[in-house]
Formats: C-alpha cells, sequence, structure tokens
C-alpha cells in the first residue's frame, strides 16, 4: 500500500489544494456537461480535440499508478486520488465528512447526473461508495480500519440531488468495529447501512 510522507508546511498544502481544487472542479462539470450537453455534431467534435489537447498537456509529467495517500509532517493526511473524497479526483463527488463530540459522522452532498443509476435515481454502487466511505472514515476515527464487511439494504430509490449520509460505531469488538448508518434525502431514509470494519492485528496476535 502507498503511505507516503510529503514534506510540505500548511502555507504549501493550502497553495497546493487551491491549485488542484478548481482545476477537479473544472474537470467534474466537464463530465456533468458531457452527459447532458445537446449541441451541435461540429461542437462536439471541437470540444473532443480541446479535451485530448488538455489531457496531453497534464500527461506530460506524471507518476506512476495512484496518488497514494499522504501525509505530511504535522499528520494531515493527502488522500487526493481517492474515490470519495479526492481532491484531485474528479470520480468523486467530493465527500467532505464532519463530525460531532458525540461520535456522529455526517456528509452532505449533491450527486447529480454523473451519478446516476435507475433513470432519475442515484446508481446503487456510489450509494455504496458513499456508504463504505463514510462507515470506513467513523470507525477509522480511532485507528485505521478496512472494510470487511458492508452490508446495504435500498428502502426506495435515492434521487439525484442534495442528500444527508450519517453514521455512528455501533459497537467495538477487539479489532472489529460495528458501524451503522443511513442515507438520506429529504422525505427520510432510502438507504440503511452496516459496516464490519477491522483493523491490524495487534503485535501480540
Ligand atoms: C481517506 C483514505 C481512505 C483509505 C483507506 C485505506 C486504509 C485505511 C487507512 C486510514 C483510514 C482512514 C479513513 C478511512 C476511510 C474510508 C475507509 C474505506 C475503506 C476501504 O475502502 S478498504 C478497501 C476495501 N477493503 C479491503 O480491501 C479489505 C480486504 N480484506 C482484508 O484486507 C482482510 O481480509 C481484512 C483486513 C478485512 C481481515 O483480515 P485479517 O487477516 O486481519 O482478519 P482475521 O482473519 O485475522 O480476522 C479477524 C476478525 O475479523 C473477522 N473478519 C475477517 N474478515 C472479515 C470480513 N471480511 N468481514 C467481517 N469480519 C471479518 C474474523 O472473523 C475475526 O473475528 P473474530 O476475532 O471475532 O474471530
Amino acid at each position: 500500500m502507498k503511505f507516503t510522507r510529503e514534506d510540505i508546511d500548511t502555507q504549501e498544502l493550502d497553495r497546493r489544494r487551491a491549485l488542484y481544487g478548481p482545476l477537479t472542479a473544472a474537470v467534474r462539470d466537464l463530465v456533468d456537461a458531457t452527459i447532458r450537453t445537446e449541441v451541435d455534431e461540429a461542437v462536439i467534435r471541437e470540444v473532443q480535440a480541446t479535451v485530448v489537447a488538455a489531457t496531453a498537456k497534464l500527461r506530460a509529467e506524471q507518476i506512476d499508478g495512484g496518488f497514494g495517500m499522504r501525509f505530511t509532517a504535522d499528520g494531515e493526511s493527502i488522500a487526493w486520488g481517492n474515490a470519495g473524497i479526492g481532491l484531485r479526483n474528479a470520480i468523486a463527488p467530493p465527500l467532505v465528512i464532519v463530525s460531532d463530540d458525540a461520535g456522529l459522522h455526517w456528509t452532505e452532498v449533491t450527486l447529480g447526473a454523473a451519478y446516476e443509476g435507475p433513470p432519475g435515481l442515484v446508481h446503487g454502487g456510489i450509494c455504496a461508495l458513499v456508504m463504505d466511505h463514510l462507515l470506513g472514515t467513523t470507525a477509522s476515527s480511532i485507528e485505521p480500519r478496512f472494510t470487511g464487511t458492508l452490508t446495504l439494504r435500498y428502502r426506495r430509490g435515492t434521487p439525484l440531488g442534495p442528500l444527508r449520509a450519517e453514521a455512528r460505531i455501533d459497537r467495538n469488538e477487539g479489532r472489529k468495529t460495528v458501524v451503522v448508518g443511513t442515507l438520506s434525502d429529504a422525505d427520510g431514509v432510502t438507504v440503511e447501512a452496516e459496516g464490519i470494519f477491522i483493523g491490524p492485528p495487534t503485535p501480540t496476535e
């Protein structure tokens, strides 16, 4: 697994956030526009050439493989390629997860046309992505935990648009943390989730 240290201070981290964040937002917008456009054929071809040229510019210097997970000297994580939260990943919704002192974790996110499954509804796999990431972050609030089992009950279709997901730890059983959560629209719960998240063995195990 690719965990590396990034020797940069907060100011440099902020500078990079301000540089890459808007690029990612522009690409995310391009994805949405590509799905929904009704422009003429000639414009589609022209835009395709522009996008290909832009991609070639970015490819001039690339890292090998995925972005990995990097940490600053202050312990701040930089998971910018992550499919759920990645600042440099236009596929990520992106999720911004917050928590309170009582251990509730939640995220409010608007999922648009790029996340559609059944017409007008969020793809079931995308619901799973949101819940996996939120529940995993909740489970990892004390120490890192991997998803072992994720169980979802899709109670009704989740409409595209603004959504809220919540999670909390149900119980800890040694290396296992059981987390429960929900995904909701304005009318209530659409998906119920339960996950078993597992930490690395302790040295004595
Ligand atoms: C922000 C970036 C996020 C990146 C996440 C990466 C790493 C985490 C780092 C930081 C965390 C920060 C934020 C987290 C945010 C999101 C989390 C997303 C998480 C993921 O997206 S992660 C990708 C998908 N995930 C995998 O890729 C796992 C593949 N798999 C394995 O790596 C092993 O399979 C493992 C480790 C699961 C277990 O392996 P093991 O050898 O340690 O387990 P072992 O056999 O010793 O069992 C010990 C006890 O767990 C029970 N047990 C075993 N397996 C189970 C299972 N699957 N379900 C339910 N219970 C299970 C046994 O029954 C026994 O229970 P008991 O003690 O009661 O008998």
